[in-house]
Parts: structure tokens; C-alpha cells; sequence
């Protein structure tokens, strides 16, 4: 898609978007909610119209503000949350429900489909008589069987409870893969993305903000509020001086910011570090974790995995949070000292 814009009322629900996916791949379009997501997906489905911009598909134009091919005529596949197969049709009767051809060619895909999501078994039961799961399986081989150069899917597995839900992601991906079709998926969750994507779109206000592999995204995120989409975030702010950020914690590289720009150095929980009190004073400053700060627990949960540990800091009353492996639970009260990963902060102008 190329510049594509669609306004309600006036206001801008999709920002100039542009975005190629490519075959045997999963792009998902990750983003808060009402932030342009399904309006993207609906426009390419052709099921609603941009106000500017072009769609292409197999590089052939589809659709502009003149030129407009019918949905059912772009070779793309849908698949939504509130998929519902037809009650009355057997399992594969809905997977055929799409193909026209002979017979015999059309039985055999519909059992090569079934057999991938393993669910030949069902071929002659009805939607009913399926689990969730199991009848989202059916939806993904009934979208997949016309050979859709494209898969729109838009929160497939926000139905289904937890545990089933890495499960079935994971079939899916493996089918989509083996199918090779270009895949656009919408999600509101970073985890969901993370997991299924080979490339990431962040949007944010109908803008696409960031768009990258899941590691790029995570490791390098264009901004504080790229950075908190994903995690939970500490924030430290500093001002320059000389090319350096000075800060509780020591100094922060800030090369090409002039004097006096705030700026906030943002760490993940997990990338702070802990250390003892030694009557009063901290571990020595090094050049990787520069200069510790003091804090007291104010908090301290165990979460299974890991352990939650709020801090508040001696220097301004602030809040920190550091996450930790396994079982660490200091008493409420506990002085520490916290010291930043040089390697795992992000710095950004402040907000
Ligand atoms: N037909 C419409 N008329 C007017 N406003 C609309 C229409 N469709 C969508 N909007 C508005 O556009 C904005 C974006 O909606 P959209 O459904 O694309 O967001 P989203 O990112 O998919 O959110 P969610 O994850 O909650 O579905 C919302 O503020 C919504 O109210």
C-alpha cells in the first residue's frame, strides 16, 4: 500500500500509510487501540475505501481513488476474531465453501488443509461439535483454501483463553509459512507481535511509527513511548553538557545534543542492576554500569519466573522498578543500589 489516507469527519484515522509485505511472510500491525489498525486491514480488504493512495497486490494495482477491483476478486484471504464458520455446513463443506473447482481437486485441498491443522478427523462433523480452538483452525483452513496471495488477520486469537492461545498461534504461523502467502496481521499485543512476526509495523495516531524486525523493534525503539509499548520502563532524566548527559547515575554518552537539552535515559526493568549496602556506600562506579544510586524497597513482589522490586530513590523520591530472576525478596525498607547498563538504555529527548 502506498500513501494511503482515510479520514472520518474530518479527522485522520489513517496517516499516509505505506507498507509492502511480502510472501511467506507475517507483517503485524501492532498498536494501541483505536489507532487505525482494522481501517488499514478493512481498505486493503476492500471492504472500505482510503480517500488517497494506491493498494497493490502481486505488484498489480487493485485499487486508487478511481480504479477499484471488488473485494472478492484481490486473492485475499480474511480471518477475524468473531470468525464464524457456517453452523449448518460440516467442516468440509466450509473449508470448500470458497473453491469452485472439479470436485475431486477441490476434496483433495479441502483434506490437504484439514490434515495440516490436523483435523481430518472433523471432515464430516459440524462447527458445533468442535472447541474454539479447533473451530479457528477451521476458519484459517477455510481462509487458506482458495490460495490467497494475501492473509488479513485481524486479532484472530483474542478469543481464545490463554493457554490454547501460544498453541495455536504456533500451528498457525507453521501453516501459514508452509502456505507462503503474504500475511497482514493486527494485534494490540506486543507479545502476540513479537512471536508471530517477521517484520513489525508500530502505528500509533494512523501513523506507522516503526517498522523493523521484532528484535530491532524491541532493541531499538524510535521513541519512549515506541519503548514502553513493550515493556514497563524506568525513566531518568538528565541535561547536557559537552556531549555527555549528566544524571544520578553518572554520566550518558549524548553525542550531537546541544547544552542544556533534557534528556531521558529510559531502562527496562530487567536491565537495572542490583547490589548490597555496604554501610552505607555502593559497589565501586565501572565504566559499563557507571555510578550506582541509592534506593529503599518500597515494594516487593514474587511473580513465579521473577521478582518485582520498586526502589524509591534516595535522590529525588522517584520510583523505580527492577525485575530479577527467581526468588529475591528484600524486606521492605532494605537500602540498595541500583546501576544502569550502559549497553541496554535508550536515549531520547525528553517528553
Ligand atoms: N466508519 C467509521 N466512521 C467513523 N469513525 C470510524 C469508522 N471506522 C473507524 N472509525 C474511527 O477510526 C479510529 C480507528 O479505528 P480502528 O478500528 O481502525 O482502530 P484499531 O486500531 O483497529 O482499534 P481496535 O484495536 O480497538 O480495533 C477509531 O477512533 C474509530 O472510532
Amino acid at each position: 500500500m502506498r500513501n494511503i489516507v482515510r479520514e472520518f469527519g474530518g479527522r485522520r484515522v489513517v496517516d499516509n500509510v505505506s507498507l509492502k509485505v511480502m510472501p511467506g511472510q507475517v507483517t503485524c500491525l501492532l498498536g494501541p487501540s483505536g489507532c487505525g489498525k482494522s481501517t488499514t486491514l478493512r481498505i486493503i480488504a476492500g471492504v472500505d475505501m482510503q480517500d488517497s493512495g494506491e493498494i497493490y497486490v502481486d505488484n498489480k494495482l487493485v485499487c486508487d481513488t478511481v480504479y477499484r477491483v471488488p473485494p472478492e476478486r484481490r486473492s485475499i484471504g480474511l480471518m477475524f476474531q468473531d470468525f464464524a464458520l457456517f453452523p449448518h455446513l460440516t467442516v468440509g463443506q466450509n473449508v470448500a465453501f470458497g473453491l469452485d473447482g472439479p470436485k475431486d481437486e477441490t476434496r483433495a485441498r479441502v483434506e490437504e488443509l484439514l490434515g495440516r491443522v490436523g483435523l481430518l478427523h472433523f471432515i464430516d462433523s459440524h462447527p458445533h461439535e468442535l472447541s474454539g480452538g479447533e473451530q479457528q483452525r477451521v476458519a484459517l483452513a477455510r481462509a487458506l483454501a482458495p490460495r490467497p496471495s494475501i492473509m488479513l488477520m485481524d486479532e484472530p486469537f483474542s478469543g481464545l483463553d490463554n493457554r490454547l492461545r501460544d498453541d495455536i498461534r504456533d500451528e498457525t504461523l507453521a501453516v501459514l509459512k508452509e502456505e507462503g502467502a503474504a500475511v497482514l496481521l493486527v494485534t494490540h499485543e506486543p507479545d502476540e507481535a513479537m512471536r508471530m512476526a517477521d517484520q513489525i509495523a508500530l502505528m500509533r495516531n494512523g501513523e506507522i511509527v516503526q517498522l523493523g524486525a521484532p528484535y530491532n523493534i524491541y532493541n531499538r525503539p524510535v521513541d519512549l513511548e515506541a519503548a514502553r509499548f513493550f515493556s514497563d520502563i524506568n525513566v531518568i532524566r538528565g541535561k547536557v553538557k559537552g556531549a555527555l548527559c549528566e544524571t544520578p547515575f553518572g554520566q550518558f554518552l549524548a553525542p550531537g545534543k546541544p547544552d542544556d537539552t533534557m534528556l531521558d535515559i529510559a531502562i527496562r526493568p530487567q536491565h537495572l542492576r542490583i547490589d548490597f549496602d555496604r554501610g552505607g556506600k555502593g559497589p565501586n562506579p565501572t565504566s559499563i554500569d557507571g555510578t550506582p544510586a541509592r534506593g529503599v524497597v518500597t515494594r516487593a513482589r514474587f511473580m513465579g519466573r521473577e521478582s518485582i522490586v520498586e526502589f524509591q530513590m534516595d535522590y529525588d523520591g522517584s520510583t523505580l522498578r527492577a525485575t530479577v530472576p527467581s526468588v529475591f525478596l528484600p524486606r521492605v525498607g532494605t537500602a540498595l543500589w541500583l546501576m544502569i547498563r550502559r549497553d541496554r538504555c535508550f536515549v531520547f529527548n525528553a517528553e
